[in-house]
């Protein structure tokens, strides 16, 4: 750590950060305004293991824990500063660094022990995950922490060059710094555009942070792919900054794992174009290449799902017999339309379970009963996978 200070700080930074002064941004806790004998020791910035970099003219720093995961891992966050009087977020660095100074979080591994997936090129798509043996439904069987995190207005609120510098000092300052840069580019002017912001316009997914809205670099889930149909899905937890990947139905040696970039139930001309506008490509997954009648009746059952979603949830709120009668139906009518979606609604379980007590409470209980033990027998067997 001493030697990455030496070789990247010195030249780089004032040795008083000038924009970490004792004033009306201090805050009492706030690990970067460091006021120690010493600037150089790592100790006065804990639990940072880099002095934050904090370029002047912005209120953004660069604040990296290079031991973060153990060795050859590390995560580097760009966000505000202490914040200031009329901010209504709290910058998510502030609940980091909490976490890091907490005691030592433990890597949760998938409870499965031999590995389950490889990197393969795949046609048509770069690089993507394949399963190396069956993972069974249900099974989480890959847990990646994040690398890089990013206020997902930070590129708004800089100038341009100076987020490519706070890009730079974020993957740079990574023990996997190298592996960071090494993944997928999408750009159509790579020779203009500098490696790090490719990189992680490519591959960073939008997270949660305390409220505000981050870009996260999940290394391992990089490698995903992208289906309108998926194989699995991902669950970020905040708190441990992990992303679990659970698989949504059986996967079979030699297939392709997949996860969704957009929300389940768009329509393919939506999914187009929030591709194509955030994510920078044209989407060549087995739905999207299928025939066109295959295609039409997918966005159908989609648009079914959404539409009398939203209706069902009003129906029951009136209450009276009629209405818990009509949701029920509709809700039957949507769950029927996400069966024949495979893999576009997580736990069907806890809808067919929905779908008795609506039909229970609309007064017809055998029906009901069916459909809650159907729905406890399905999460029961999404439970097994993972155990
Ligand atoms: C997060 S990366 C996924 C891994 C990447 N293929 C690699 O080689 O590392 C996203 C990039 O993968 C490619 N990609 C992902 N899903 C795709 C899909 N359904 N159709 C075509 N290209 C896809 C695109 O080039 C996209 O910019």
């Amino acid at each position: 750590t001493n030697e990455t200070l030496r070789a990247t700080d010195r030249t780089q930074q004032p040795l008083l950060n000038t924009d970490c002064l004792p004033g009306p941004f201090q805050h009492a806790n706030f690990p970067a305004c460091f006021t120690g004998p010493n600037p150089d020791d790592a100790s006065s910035f804990a639990p940072w293991t880099h002095r934050p970099y904090c370029p002047p003219n912005t209120t953004y720093c660069v604040f990296t824990n290079a031991d973060f995961q153990g060795p050859g891992r590390g995560v580097s966050i760009i966000d505000e500063q202490p914040p200031k009087a009329n901010a209504n977020t709290t910058p998510a660095v502030f609940s980091i660094s909490r976490l890091l100074s907490s005691a030592p979080i433990h890597t949760q591994g998938p409870k499965h022990s031999s590995p389950s997936y490889e990197v393969r090129d795949i046609p048509g798509k770069g690089k993507g995950l394949v399963a190396t043996r069956k993972i069974r439904r249900g099974e989480v069987f890959m847990v990646d922490y994040v690398a890089v995190v990013a206020d997902g207005r930070f590129p708004t609120r800089v100038r341009r060059a100076q987020g490519r510098r706070l890009l730079a000092e974020a993957i740079e300052r990574l023990p996997m710094g190298k592996e960071v840069l090494s993944l997928a580019r999408s750009s159509s002017d790579p020779e203009n555009v500098p490696a790090v912001e490719d990189v992680m316009k490519t591959n960073s997914f939008s997270v949660e942070i305390d409220g505000g809205e981050y870009m996260a670099l999940f290394p391992r889930i990089a490698r995903m792919n992208h289906a309108c149909k998926p194989s699995a899905l991902t669950h970020f937890n905040s708190t441990t900054l992990s992303n679990t990947v659970t698989a949504f139905r059986d996967i079979l040696p030699n297939e392709e794992i997949t996860i969704s970039y957009t929300p389940f139930n768009l329509p393919s001309p939506a999914r187009h174009t929030a591709l194509l506008q955030k994510w920078g490509f044209t989407c060549t997954c087995a739905l999207c290449t299928s025939p066109p009648s295959l295609l039409a009746a997918s966005d159908k059952r989609r648009t079914t799902i959404s539409r009398l979603g939203d209706k069902v949830v009003k129906l029951v709120s009136k209450g009276n017999p009629e209405a818990l009668r009509r949701a029920a139906e509709m809700y039957e009518e949507v769950v029927h339309a996400a069966e024949r979606e495979e893999g576009l609604v997580p736990h069907m379980g806890g809808h067919y379970e929905v779908l008795g007590r609506l039909w229970i409470a609309a007064g017809e209980g055998e029906r009901g009963v069916g459909w809650v033990r159907r729905g406890r027998e399905e999460e029961r067997g999404f439970e097994e996978g993972g155990a």
